[in-house]
């Protein structure tokens, strides 16, 4: 029974493609306020660690059908500071992405909510994977995975420094004498490197916890080392446990090789449940969400242009190996049609079986729909009850597959609610959250300790080196099981 961090991946109109049609959910962004006051007062009476803010620096059409959070919503910059003066305890965590913003004016902004909270904001920081955010910045061209991290990197350096700029005893603020500033507490940034130039100081006073924990969420190996090197947690997307597993052994190993305490790294994933009563309930909303997804058959005249193409008849059967062409996308999926499936035709089978309680010789087998959005809707589901999502969480973290999960909620407020009230109680029951904070920072609530000043040292390269502040120096690494 290991602790777990628990955090909630809040997408105010649901995080399932098809949430925002379920039934009294909550499905126009102009209404957020009420919807994300009302999940952090769920989430901190819950005690979950923290709530959690994607971004995305772009919209269209085509993100209706992938993501329809991400077509129209408040920034998370603005959500976390709203919610900072409507809770008192959770963390508050916001993306911003280092290939079009402002270093100086992130932490200035950041520092901000991390005072006006008392020391709870964390930041996501993010290269970016939408190429339209070039064109909404000015930028000729979405610059290259590579350039992008070189950027990153800069970019975190710069963040930790400007934090840094008032020392904590730097406002005196003595009436009597009139001294109010000391100015050898003071430090300018001073930074010049290939992407970003920042001279400093930043005119926010030192972050309640120093620095903010700082988040990585990414994909590629150089991802990865962004996260091992510069990040406090890791949000990786991970197919199973085993995945999970070697991937979190692999960022472990590069924070160990980058001369930190490989412990600080916390490696964080994200997970869908679908909570029911009993199974057949969970079973039974995994289904009605399935049914509303729309695939490409719906559109009589073809379905629009930024539609996904493996929505479709024709993309399942290249995947199943069976040529499906002019059959009904009700058409019941039956044993018979099952047996001249591929082998990963018969394993998706298995999965919409698993998730919605239909398959080919029940009484309520699957249709040619239900597979065409089980191959084509990406999402960690986990579909059950309190009991079975909590048996699951524990088993992952028992395993060192994770630190923890972001919980993504397919309706808001239904099944937000529902994990709040139904599983988080069997989480604590386990031990795997407890029943209250233990601290009032998010730092504490991540067990991070507050880091040094990247000035104490007073020399760039303790600098560069403390930049992970409590992790220490090179000699100082130890790897641990
Ligand atoms: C779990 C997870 C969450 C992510 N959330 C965001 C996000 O909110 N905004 C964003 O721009 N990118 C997000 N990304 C994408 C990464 O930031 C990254 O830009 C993208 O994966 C491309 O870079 P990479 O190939 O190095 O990962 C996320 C990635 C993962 C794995």
């Amino acid at each position: 029974m290991t602790r777990l961090i628990i955090g909630a991946m809040i997408r105010a109109i649901g995080a399932y493609p098809s949430g925002w049609r379920y039934p009294g959910a909550h499905r126009d962004p102009r209404g957020d306020a009420a919807v994300l006051r009302r999940a952090a007062e769920v989430a901190e009476a819950a005690r979950l660690d923290y709530l959690f803010f994607g971004d995305w620096l772009a919209t269209g059409h085509d993100l209706e059908y992938h993501d329809p959070y991400l077509v129209a919503r408040v920034d998370p910059i603005s959500a976390i500071t709203y919610l900072a003066g409507v809770t008192s305890r959770i963390g508050l965590i916001a993306t911003a992405n280092t290939s079009y913003s402002d270093p100086y004016t992130l932490a200035r902004a950041t520092a901000s909510v991390d005072l006006l909270s008392g020391g709870r904001a964390g930041l996501n920081l993010v290269t970016g994977a939408e190429p339209r955010a070039a064109a909404n910045h000015g930028v000729d061209f979405h610059t290259a995975n590579e350039a992008r991290y070189d950027r990153a990197v800069e970019f975190e350096i710069v963040l930790r420094r400007l934090w840094d700029s008032f020392d904590d005893d730097a406002i005196v603020a003595d009436a009597s004498s009139g001294v109010y500033l000391d100015p050898q507490k003071l430090h300018a940034a001073d930074f010049h490197g290939e992407h970003l130039s920042v001279t400093g100081p930043l005119n926010v006073p030192r972050p309640v916890q120093g620095h903010l924990p700082i988040v990585h969420a990414g994909i590629s190996p150089r991802s990865r080392l962004f996260a091992a090197q510069s990040a406090d947690l890791a949000l990786v997307a991970v197919g199973d446990r085993e995945q999970a597993i070697a991937i979190r052994e692999e960022l472990r190993s590069l924070a160990f090789e980058s001369g930190r305490d490989d412990r600080t790294l916390k490696v964080i994933a994200p997970v869908l449940p679908i909570v029911g009563e009993t199974r057949e309930h969970a079973q039974s909303i995994a289904d009605e969400l399935s049914e509303l997804v729309q695939i490409a058959e719906d559109w009589p005249g073809g379905p629009p242009p930024a539609f996904p193409s493996n929505r479709s008849l024709a993309q399942l059967s290249l995947l199943v190996g069976v040529d499906l062409a002019g059959l009904s996308p009700d058409r019941s999926v039956t044993p018979p049609l099952v047996a001249e499936f591929s082998a990963a035709g018969q394993e998706l089978v298995e999965i919409v079986a698993e998730r919605t309680g239909r398959s080919p010789s029940s009484e309520r087998p699957p249709t040619l729909r239900h597979l065409v959005v089980a191959a084509s809707v990406n999402a960690s589901m986990i579909v059950g009850t309190a009991d079975d999502i909590a048996a699951e969480f524990e088993a992952w973290g028992d395993a060192g597959a994770v630190d923890g999960f972001n919980v993504l909620s397919a309706v808001q407020p239904q099944q937000f609610e529902a994990f709040a009230f139904q599983v988080v109680p069997e989480l604590q029951r386990r031990g795997l959250l407890p029943t209250e904070y233990e601290g009032a920072t998010l730092r504490e609530h991540l067990g991070l300790a507050r880091p040094e000043s990247v000035h104490a040292a007073g020399d760039p390269v303790a600098a560069a080196g403390q930049r992970h502040g409590s992790r220490g120096r090179l000699a100082s690494a130890r790897r641990h099981p």
